[in-house]
């Protein structure tokens, strides 16, 4: 029986109900095996994260730790170059069977950016692309990923085809909660609780994270 397993990479810096929240509730609703967050080392696109990749790692670890569909798969951190995410699923790629699912979930505002991605046009050879809504991201697509989502995507994620090759978009929770916005209350000495899980919030106050 095929296999299918979704991947949420992401910089989580630091992890949150919105990434939590929406990575369950994928699991579920399009019965995944399981679904593995990957923080990146090296960002491609952006800053580097305020906080160490080890220490993105271990809030990860802290989140997921007791829920049987969420993993973390630390691949990432033992790459010395840019965490491309071409690299991630082919190594993801090379450990499943060939008919597996791999389902690549990204946030509407990644999803948005995915044309500026290290070989991007060879994403879809190795995994069908979940999009997440993301309440607080009021970006367009550019028109090639509108040609893309015209030619790719088929209107419930439950079909599928194969193992790679197509887009869906996903309906969850919608949670306008972002690692910016934590960021900031955190440097501005106001409480992150409830917005990440209790043991992430320990963990941030416990290494004095994100208080500048
Ligand atoms: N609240 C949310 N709802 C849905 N998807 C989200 C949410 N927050 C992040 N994501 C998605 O999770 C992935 C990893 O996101 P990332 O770690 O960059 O978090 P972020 O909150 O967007 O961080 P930052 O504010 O630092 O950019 C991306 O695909 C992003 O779109
Ligand atoms: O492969 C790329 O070129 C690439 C460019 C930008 C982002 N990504 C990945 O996309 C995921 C979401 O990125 P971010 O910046 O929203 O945390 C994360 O796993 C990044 O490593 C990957």
């Amino acid at each position: 029986m095929a296999k299918r397993i979704g991947m949420l990479g992401g910089t989580f810096d630091p992890v949150h109900i919105g990434h939590l929240r929406s990575a369950l509730e994928v699991a579920e609703n399009y019965a995944l095996d399981q679904l593995l967050l990957i923080p990146n080392a090296q960002p491609p696109h952006r800053n580097a994260p305020q906080v160490s990749a080890q220490q993105r790692l271990e809030m990860v670890q802290l989140a997921v730790a007791g829920v049987d569909l969420l993993s973390v798969d630390d691949r990432e951190l033992r790459r010395d170059k840019p965490s491309w995410s071409i690299d991630t699923l082919l190594s993801l790629r090379a450990e499943l069977d060939a008919q597996d699912q791999l389902l690549l979930i990204l946030g509407w505002d990644a999803f948005c950016g995915l044309p500026s991605w290290h070989r991007w046009e060879e994403l879809l050879e190795h995994c069908h692309i979940l999009v997440l809504q993301r309440p607080d991201a009021d970006i367009e697509a550019p028109q090639v990923l509108r040609d893309l989502v015209a030619a790719k995507s088929v209107n419930d994620p439950q079909t599928l085809l194969g193992p790679s090759g197509q887009i869906a978009f996903v309906w969850q929770t919608p949670l306008a909660i972002s690692a910016t916005q934590i960021r900031h209350l955190l440097a501005t000495q106001r409480c992150v609780r409830y917005l990440v899980p209790d043991t992430v919030f320990q963990y941030i106050y416990t290494h004095q994270l994100y208080q500048e």
